[in-house]
């Protein structure tokens, strides 16, 4: 049996691949959607310095996602085969498009200057991998699954600090809001859903491209968390 057809077969039951890598990488996942930042949001022991250079260089690194997300958008338009993909990835457009005028509404707010904010390296490495992601020879299927992840780690670990039992700090309620909500869960569910199908469809090739885009993902926002405690 081929690798496709395994995976074809365990994740039957309406289950996809993005489910049954969710099952063998779950302690990678674990690591970037539990990770000691968001832990400390939902206890409300975050030191606000922290805070605020994550919210500094996350308006940075959301301003680069935009490329990307035009990227995606352009290989729907060429490669996918519905056309109903395109309207959730326009609202993806619009989502991108709400989190820079919400972060500098909030920077504002927290008194942090978005003009003399310099990237740090964690978050210069994130941009150049998304960079690479916009190249015409990456297939839709591994950017429609990067997308997905990056989206749903947000969603995840926000709507964590709103679980009943956290003591997120009534300040931060909105930060958990933003990506916690639950039209943006449904936003993920949608992404989940164009990227089960397009790997259902997939070679072996573009399976195991997607599986590491994943797992990229998942290291660069740990990478970008840690950086937001400052330690990188
Ligand atoms: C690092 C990171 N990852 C994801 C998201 C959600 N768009 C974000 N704003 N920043």
């Amino acid at each position: 049996m081929t690798e496709k057809s395994e995976a074809v077969e365990k994740s039957s039951n309406n289950t996809g691949m993005i489910e049954e890598w969710l099952r063998k990488h779950r302690l990678v996942y674990t690591g970037a959607t539990r990770h000691p930042f968001i832990l400390s949001v939902r206890d409300g022991s975050v030191d606000l310095s922290s805070f605020k250079r994550w919210l500094g260089q996350d308006y940075l690194f959301v301003k680069a996602c935009v490329p990307f997300v035009a990227s995606v958008l352009l290989k729907a338009c060429k490669e996918s085969d519905d056309s109903s993909d395109m309207e959730v990835i326009l609202g993806g457009v619009a989502s991108i498009n709400d989190e820079i005028a919400w972060f500098m509404k909030e920077a504002s707010k927290w008194g942090v200057p978005l003009t003399s904010i310099v990237p740090q390296k964690a978050n210069l490495d994130y941009c150049r991998f998304l960079e690479s992601l916009t190249r015409s020879d990456v297939e839709y299927t591994v950017a429609i699954t990067a997308f997905w992840a990056i989206e749903a780690v947000y969603q995840e670990s926000f709507a964590h600090c709103l679980e009943d039992g956290s003591k997120t700090p009534e300040e931060l309620k909105e930060t958990c809001q933003r990506w916690g909500n639950e039209g943006f869960s449904q936003y993920c569910h949608c992404l989940r859903n164009i990227a089960n199908r397009c790997l259902q469809k997939a070679t072996d090739d573009v399976l195991s491209k997607a599986e590491e885009v994943v797992l990229r993902v998942l290291e660069h926002e740990v990478g970008f968390w840690n950086m937001s405690r400052g330690e990188s």
